[in-house]
């Protein structure tokens, strides 16, 4: 054992120094496969990865030899303890290697999978399978979609995944984990975080159950009650969106007021002629003005902001990157002239702020004070640029005024986005957490998924499922192996975030009606949270930017409280019923 805490700065400033240029390797490689996905890339990608996992096994199996109980500087103790996971470079190297091929082979059938009209063109799922999903109306073709990327996609995982999670676990054993939900829950530090996310989902169910069963009422009226029980689960494929995650896209067919309906701000970008690199600069603005860092000259230059026209195979799933040498940072999109697009991009770029901010930290805090964070950062920004207020000083919208009816029309409008989201965020990471512990076992995990689907968010699958289909595998987080819980603890996080800015911008009124755009105390709160990293627990980095260490569903709460109010008073009107106790899924003969 090392004691000597001089011997411990000079082992992590060689770590800095080597992992720089071993990470910044693999980030090029990997970047270069993503958008352009040929076997030579993959090969490279393939031996950067190992290439970096001895890196970090390398210094993983050193970094326990410190004894660091007597240390004095906690920034120490705490980077030598993030080194030790070192998540699947504990794998021997033959397994590694065949797990890299099997994530590879998982991701890329995902990315490239399409589905083939009976004669003529193949679609990819972005942009045409998610376009046929908003915006049909015809319950055969929106079936047409959601069984043919399930069979293209879904079932050609099945067998690789039960594969996927042997070896997940086998690396989570090794770092000293019981299984890989352990060692990805571990990111939170916590040892109540289970407990804590039912609580919070709890809380937020009444919210759910009465935009459910208002959605419900209004497919009943639309489809018909041979499709809709009133008193049963929704039929998957009819909420606007492949995995029924997002509802924005029926919004047209549950609109409170239909008689004062939305501006159509699609619309307004396209006859504006904005494009996609527009739609960049308008969210790099938005940062700029809060006092902010700008994106730097390499970030237009290098990232992937549309689909290449050049016919390369690319994954189209956006997300944001970090090259890990201080200067280079990229988002990779296939964008759409779209507001719901436009929205996405400030998310993204949200990423890229937190990037730019704790680029001068040391590697092993350049990351979210925890995961949550990360997606919650450029959310919270969403939330003001999707503010009528925002839009109206953008030229996104023309109108003036927004009566109260108008305002319910508003929020139901980011109800239909943020609520509808709650249940499938929370319960994506259910389902693995139980397959990684062994509660959900390989010849049921279909149905074990749709029972969950049920139970969570009240939905049915549109037709007769069985374990020749692999549901879960459909969605591109289960086949990239990337976690999920973030996202539903950033559904909170964001609004406490969103409280907090807009009362540092002197904000009043509604927290709906706030943008904390221009604001530059509402920026160096921002810019002090962010710039921390991973290098405290997060707890504290909360009570930096909220004044409180506890996550809230308050200021949610206080966001959509005029609309559960409407709700609440439509349901009961209506004598709706709350969840659905009619639970058996019926299938159109
Ligand atoms: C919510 C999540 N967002 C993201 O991956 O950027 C998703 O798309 O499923
Ligand atoms: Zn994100």
């Amino acid at each position: 054992k090392f004691y000597n805490e001089t011997v411990a700065k000079a082992f992590l400033q060689f770590y800095e120094h080597t992992a720089q240029i071993v990470w910044n390797q693999f980030m090029e490689a990997t970047w270069n496969y993503v958008t352009n996905i040929t076997k030579k890339n993959r090969e490279e990608m393939l031996h950067k990865d190992s290439e970096r996992s001895r890196h970090m096994l390398y210094f993983g199996t050193r970094a326990r030899l410190f004894k660091t109980s007597r240390f004095q500087d906690p920034a120490v103790k705490r980077m030598l303890s993030k080194l030790q996971t070192i998540d699947k470079a504990a794998l021997p190297q033959d397994e590694l290697r065949e797990y890299n091929q099997l994530l590879a082979y998982m991701e890329t059938t995902y990315s490239m999978a399409q589905v083939c009209l009976n004669e003529g063109p193949c679609l990819p799922l972005e942009p045409d399978l998610q376009e046929v999903m908003a915006t049909s109306r015809d319950q055969k073709e929106l079936l047409w979609a959601w069984q043919g990327w399930r069979d293209a996609v879904g079932r050609q995982l099945r067998m690789t995944f039960d594969r996927y999670v042997q070896l997940s676990n086998k690396a989570a054993k090794l770092n000293g984990y019981t299984d890989m939900g352990a060692l990805w829950r571990s990111k939170y530090e916590s040892d109540t975080l289970e407990q804590d996310l039912e609580q919070l989902y709890e809380e937020l169910q009444p919210l759910y159950l009465n935009l459910h069963a208002y959605v419900r009422r209004a497919l009943h009226r639309y489809y018909g009650p041979e499709l809709i029980d009133p008193r049963g689960p929704i039929p998957a494929h009819l909420l606007g969106n492949m995995w029924a995650q997002s509802w924005v896209n029926i919004l047209d067919l549950v609109l409170p007021f239909p008689k004062k309906p939305p501006e159509d701000i699609t619309k307004n970008m396209k006859s504006q002629h904005w494009k996609p690199s527009k739609m960049f600069e308008e969210a790099d603005k938005f940062f700029i003005s809060l006092g902010l860092l700008s994106t730097p000259p390499s970030f237009w230059k290098k990232s992937m902001m549309e689909r290449p026209a050049d016919g390369r195979e690319v994954e189209c799933h956006a997300s944001a990157w970090d090259f890990y040498n201080g200067e280079d940072f990229r988002i990779k999109k296939c964008t759409e002239v779209t507001i719901e697009d436009l929205l996405s991009i400030f998310h993204q770029m949200g990423h890229i702020q937190y990037f730019l901010q704790y680029k001068n930290l040391s590697m092993i805090f350049r990351a979210g004070a925890n995961p949550a964070f990360e997606e919650a950062v450029g959310s919270m920004i969403t939330l003001s640029a999707s503010s009528h207020k925002h839009l109206l000083s953008r030229g996104l919208l023309s109108h003036q005024h927004q009566d109260s009816e108008e305002e319910v029309n508003f929020l139901m409008g980011i109800a239909l986005e943020k609520i509808a989201l709650i249940p499938f965020a929370y319960l994506m990471d259910l389902f693995r957490w139980k397959v990684f512990d062994g509660t959900i076992r390989k010849d049921v995990y279909n149905q074990e998924w749709w029972n969950l689907r049920l139970k969570y968010q009240g939905l049915c699958p549109p037709i007769p499922r069985t374990e020749e289909d692999f549901d879960p595998g459909a969605k591109f987080h289960i086949s990239a192996s990337m976690p999920y819980i973030r996202y539903f603890l950033s559904l909170v996080l964001q609004f406490q975030f969103h409280e907090a800015l807009c009362k540092a911008s002197g904000h009043v009124g509604p927290l709906h009606r706030c943008d904390i755009s221009n604001s530059k105390m509402a920026g160096k709160l921002l810019e002090d949270t962010l710039k921390l990293g991973s290098s405290k627990p997060w707890p504290e980095v909360l009570q930096k930017i909220t004044g409180q260490p506890e996550v809230s569903v308050r200021a949610l709460m206080t966001y959509f409280k005029p609309l559960l109010n409407w709700l609440v008073t439509e349901n009961v009107r209506h004598g709706e019923i709350l969840g659905w106790p009619d639970f058996s899924c019926t299938f159109e003969e």
